[in-house]
């Protein structure tokens, strides 16, 4: 039994090798949830792998591998991302972050320490109650939902990008060292299966996003526009991304050791 978290937005429809049509050979179970989850339930070795944030691979390295090829990353905009305020960023002075996120709240502090030098005052989000008042770090699906709300949108990946030049890297498929050489068959065959997926279903996306994406939240012409911007690569320049971020991460002293990527060799 393959054990796998799934975070449960609409920018992992790519991995989605269910609605793709490719049934596993192995017995496997998905546990959904917000980013924050399954890293919690990664670490405590709850679950065997995850598309989880790439700042719980970057802070516990060494317990961790990642699968080759595949994020969700982003060139430029990310658009589910970012801080959304009523207010100017020089009038900034505090923000509510949200809870079900690691990379981006880390970027977050990276981008006002580093890239701006401001400093800010850091607040946990709640609710969203009168969220209108409030500057807030959004994101995934609630991001896009509320993001009408607000007259300015500071997307975290286009502010990387405007200062690295380099695709942000928010979310990888990380697994349990230890489980590889317990269930190399079953991890080989899922990320072909991924592979395949995201192939498949890139390829088809219009189609997909009809058959598949709940219309309440996000009209599907966003859906389709919105996944097809976003980057399911991982290549040479997303890793020189990652290492970038975690020296930045040592700058502002979240991490203490240089990470190693450790990429599966399939
Ligand atoms: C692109 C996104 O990135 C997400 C952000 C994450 C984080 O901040 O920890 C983790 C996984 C990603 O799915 C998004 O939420 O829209």
């Amino acid at each position: 039994m393959l054990k796998i978290g799934w975070i449960d937005f609409l920018n992992t429809l790519p991995f989605n090798f269910e609605i793709a049509g490719i049934k596993p050979e192995f017995e496997y179970k998905l546990y959904k949830g917000v980013p924050v989850k399954l890293n919690k339930l990664l670490r405590n070795k709850e679950i065997d792998i995850a598309i989880a944030s790439s700042a719980e691979y970057i802070e516990n390295f060494q317990d961790y591998l990642i699968l080759p090829n595949l994020s969700i990353s982003a060139t430029n905009k990310v658009h589910s991302v970012a801080i959304f305020s009523n207010k100017q960023l020089s009038d900034i002075k505090e923000v509510y972050l949200s809870k079900a996120s690691k990379t981006s709240r880390y970027l977050t502090k990276i981008i006002f320490d580093i890239f701006l030098k401001k400093e800010i005052s850091y607040k946990e989000l709640e609710n969203y109650q009168d969220i209108e008042k409030k500057s807030v770090l959004l994101i995934g699906d609630n991001a896009i939902f509320f993001s009408d709300r607000f007259k300015y949108v500071y997307d975290l990946s286009e502010i990387w990008y405007k200062n690295t030049g380099l695709p942000f890297v928010f979310a990888l498929w990380i697994l349990n060292k230890e489980i590889f050489y317990k269930k190399e068959r079953q991890l080989r065959q899922f990320y072909n299966i991924l592979m395949e997926s995201k192939e498949k279903i890139l390829k088809n996306l219009p189609n997909f996003v009809k058959n598949f994406v709940k219309t309440e939240k996000f009209s599907r012409e966003f859906a389709t526009e919105y996944i097809k911007n976003l980057d399911y690569n991982l290549t040479e320049k997303h890793i020189q991304s990652l290492k970038l971020f975690s020296k930045y991460l040592q700058d502002v002293k979240i991490i203490k050791k240089e990470p190693k990527f450790n990429l599966l060799n399939f």
